[in-house]
């Protein structure tokens, strides 16, 4: 059984600190909903006292989820305590994340204070918070650049002064994976009573060490990691939620895991980067428009022959439907003859070297290599000269028995046919089985919006096995009930061509 790491996302208050990032309460509603399905165990909600309309939030989203324990943020100050407090009257597990900075850095020229007095606000920080909420995280602020001794005398008493959660920040993202796991260990060894709390990561990636620092600091026993989707935050980022998730399944031998749903990984950063207008770079891990785009053909190669050649990940496992084969001047025969087969098209020895060459030609003067460029390529017949071609098509769906009638050119006749099915793109194509007599079983059929709105376009995919031939359909329209029917004749042409 593995050790379980608690992942707490701070997406809505250390990542909306991102200037150009700020969400509105409606917003962050469907955020933090959206993090409770992904399984996080603590949303850090905001900073109520910063503004009326971030305490407003912290309220609104104690009120909207019901897993996950919400978590405002305050400083050492008994108002901002009081204020969080409120805001999170209404959660059904709040908790009040206080805390100070410890590096002589923080408190020489923060607080122009001493290690003693620092020391002492933080305890009375802690006692201050557990009169509103049992649950109370300490964090000490750049703690990455913190005495580890002095940190340890911290960290000791606040764990006595009631928290249940302690935070060791590397505030500046300064630390070395090896530095910070030694600080994790240190702590682990020389505070009292270190089992009563938890203590947690909060690493930022001002040197790109975020997630690898984070890890050390699991690995040394730390069970809670700070993080946020996409790794968006203060200056260069916090630590990315999916990274960390997906290193731990990636490496069971650690023997700790989360509760994350790692399906939702990338619907999840896709609407953070869409509300936030924060793109995600192609480059990301796991989350990157390339995560799982091959493109080279050595690569797409050892893909096509076993996906464990190139992938140390599914990409169903993070939501993704399958991983992507993009052709470019880079790509083999591998790649073009498994790209043309799923277009319907199977070439092999000397038609699919002609087919290369010409290909190659093409990718280098052409970037996007389209469906419609490799069709030309192979001579496919145009739209107009397919076998079958619709002309019309009614649908009528409903609180009745969705009805169709399609009317398609075929050999040169045009002929009608009207069918009922469980919903319209049932009853149409049913109405084409009733046309076209040969046995077409449909494999597979997806559906997908190609950006977002009522009013997208959608793609469809069909996958058609005609006696040993197996096709794919495509087609893209605003209309799905006619994409769908396009993409069912695309791939009975296929077939039976
Ligand atoms: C590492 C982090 O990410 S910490 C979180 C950062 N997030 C934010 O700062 C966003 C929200 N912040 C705010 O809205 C404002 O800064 C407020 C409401 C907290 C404070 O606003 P102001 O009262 O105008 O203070 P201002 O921002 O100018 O300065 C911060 C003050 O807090 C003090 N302070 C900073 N951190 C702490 C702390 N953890 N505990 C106690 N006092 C602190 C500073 O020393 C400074 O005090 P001073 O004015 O006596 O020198
Ligand atoms: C407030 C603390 C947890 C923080 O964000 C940091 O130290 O980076």
């Amino acid at each position: 059984m593995a050790d379980k790491l608690y992942i707490f996302d701070t997406t809505l208050r250390d990542g909306e600190q991102v200037p150009g990032c700020q969400l509105n309460t409606v917003e962050k509603i469907e955020v933090a909903r959206q993090l409770e399905l992904l399984g996080v165990d603590v949303i850090e909600a905001g900073f109520p006292v910063s503004s009326p309309g971030d305490f407003n939030s912290v309220r609104e989203i104690s009120k909207a989820v019901t897993q996950p324990t919400v978590c405002a943020l305050t400083r050492a100050v008994e108002k901002d305590i009081e204020v969080a407090a409120d805001a999170l009257k209404y959660a059904k597990r709040g908790r009040i994340h206080t805390g100070i900075g410890t590096s002589d850095e923080h408190i020489r020229y923060k607080f122009n204070s001493t290690r003693e007095e620092v020391l002492q606000r933080a305890v009375a920080a802690v006692k201050y918070a557990k009169r509103f909420v049992e649950d109370v995280e300490f964090y000490a602020e750049d703690a990455g650049r913190s005495d580890n001794e002095y940190l340890a005398r911290v960290v000791e008493a606040v764990i006595k002064a009631g928290a249940t959660v302690v935070n060791i920040p590397d505030t500046t993202g300064y630390c070395l994976p090896a530095e910070y796991a030694a600080k994790i260990a240190y702590l682990m060894e020389h505070v009292d009573g270190v089992h009563r709390a938890v203590l947690s990561t909060h690493c930022h990636n001002d040197l790109g060490m975020a997630t690898a620092n984070s890890l050390a600091g699991i690995v040394a026993g730390a069970r809670q990691v700070e993080c946020t989707i996409n790794g968006i935050g203060e200056r260069a980022g916090n630590t990315a939620l999916e990274e960390v998730v997906m290193a731990l399944r990636c490496h069971k031998e650690l023997g700790i895991d989360t509760d994350i749903d790692t399906k939702r990984l990338t619907s999840t950063s896709r609407l953070v980067s869409s509300l936030m207008n924060m793109p995600v770079q192609a480059n990301k891990a796991v989350v990157g428009r390339n995560a799982f785009a091959h493109s080279s053909g050595i690569h797409q190669d050892g893909v096509l022959k076993n996906r464990e050649s190139y992938e140390i990940m599914n990409p169903e496992d993070v939501g993704l439907s399958d991983n992507a084969i993009v052709l470019t001047a880079r790509s083999g025969r591998a790649a073009l003859k498994h790209r043309l087969e799923q277009l319907g098209y199977l070439l092999e020895g000397d038609s699919l070297a002609k087919a290369y060459e010409k290909f190659l030609v093409l990718a280098d003067n052409n970037k996007n290599i389209q469906d419609e460029d490799l069709l030309a390529l192979v001579g496919a017949k145009e739209k107009k000269d397919r076998h079958i071609q619709l002309t019309y098509l009614q649908v009528l769906s409903g609180t009745l028995v969705p009805t169709a009638t399609v009317r398609v050119q075929i050999g040169g006749s045009e002929v009608t046919a009207t069918a009922t099915g469980n919903g319209p793109i049932d009853a149409s194509i049913n109405a084409i089985r009733t046309i076209i007599k040969d046995k077409i079983t449909l494999q597979e059929f997806l559906i997908q919006a190609m950006t977002k709105g009522s009013n997208d376009l959608g793609r469809v995919h069909m996958q058609l096995v005609y006696g040993k031939v197996s096709v794919h359909g495509f087609a893209i329209n605003s209309d799905i009930t006619l994409a769908a029917v396009e993409a069912y004749i695309d791939g009975v042409n296929k077939a039976l061509a």
